[in-house]
């Protein structure tokens, strides 16, 4: 952006597949990532010292030092800035606000510096790799092996039910975690191949989150009651859920239906990509 801005646009787990665990805990992952065209915003100005400000309707409750990740991933960077956070989404969310903001926070160094990220992003967190690409991936590993895609866009609605949920509660929570990856792409396919095999896969996390927050199921039942839905899962640990949709129109319509019945939930429609 001219003015200096920089997206950190919603990432949304279509499936996530937990395929095993390693001895240091962090478990294996199969999942297809894409990203929403809305999120954060970032912005970067070089400074004698590092400083912090957050605005936005989810500024409450986030760290305004060295524990914010817009923070650490300048560090990591090895340069000083004053960054700005425009915090949109939800956090603790399972749409990557904190790990869309550090990529966002790199990606706003490398053009202020004129010099790349020069460190293996998985140092500043597990979802920062797939964050750095910002569009559809398959991610795998514990988040270090990310493989582009090239996907049509799909329209979605994103529902968040007003919970957070701790990732790492969630992971610790599950009960199954040798599960199935996710089965061959259907190479070629147009968009409705893209849903129907969407469709077939899972979120194996989705289970422990609903057993932690209850409402996650009536957020996901809640967008399969609409006629037109071709998918809902949750995204991440949560409690975030999606709705995939045939096209933009019949997702706004979607949202405004779900945003009047449940007013303090957090409802967009959005297109992912
Ligand atoms: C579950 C996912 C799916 O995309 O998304 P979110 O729900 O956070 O959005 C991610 O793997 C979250 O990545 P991220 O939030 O960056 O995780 P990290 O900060 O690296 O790790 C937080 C904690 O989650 C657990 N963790 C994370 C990633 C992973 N592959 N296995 C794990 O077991 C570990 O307990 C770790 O201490
Ligand atoms: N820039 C940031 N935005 C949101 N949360 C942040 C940020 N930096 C650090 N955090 C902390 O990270 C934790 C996880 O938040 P978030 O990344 O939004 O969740 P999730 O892992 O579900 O995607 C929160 O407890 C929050 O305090």
């Amino acid at each position: 952006m001219s003015d200096g801005w920089v997206l950190a646009p919603a990432k949304v787990n279509l499936t996530l597949h937990v395929t095993g665990q390693r001895d240091d805990g962090y478990h294996v992952l199969d999942s297809l990532v894409m990203f929403a065209d809305i999120g954060d915003r970032v912005r970067v100005t070089p400074a004698p010292q590092m400083g912090l400000t957050i605005s936005g309707a989810f500024a409450g409750n986030i760290p305004d030092d060295a524990r914010n990740l817009c923070w650490k991933a300048a560090e990591a960077f090895g340069e000083t800035v004053q960054i700005e956070l425009e915090k949109n989404l939800p956090a603790e969310a399972g749409i990557g606000g904190g790990s869309s903001d550090a990529a966002a926070v790199l990606r706003a160094m490398e053009a202020t510096f004129g010099r790349a990220f020069e460190r293996d992003p998985i140092v500043l967190g597990a979802d920062v790799p797939v964050c750095c690409v910002a569009h559809a991936a398959r991610m795998q590993g514990i988040g270090e092996h990310v493989l582009p895609l090239s996907m049509k866009p799909i329209a979605a609605v994103l529902v968040n039910p007003g919970v957070a949920v701790s990732t790492p509660e969630v992971f610790r929570a599950m009960t199954h975690r040798n599960n199935p990856p996710m089965t061959d792409w259907p190479e070629g396919g147009g968009t409705p191949e893209a849903l129907g095999w969407i469709a077939l896969q899972r979120n194996d996390m989705e289970a422990a989150a609903i057993a932690r927050q209850p409402v996650i199921a009536v957020a996901l039942a809640e967008i399969q009651r609409r006629a037109d839905v071709k998918v809902s899962r949750m995204s991440g640990s949560g409690a975030t859920c999606f709705g995939l949709f045939p096209n933009y129109a019949a997702a706004c319509n979607a949202a405004t239906v779900l945003a009047e019945k449940h007013p303090g939930w957090w409802v967009r429609a959005v297109t992912l990509q």
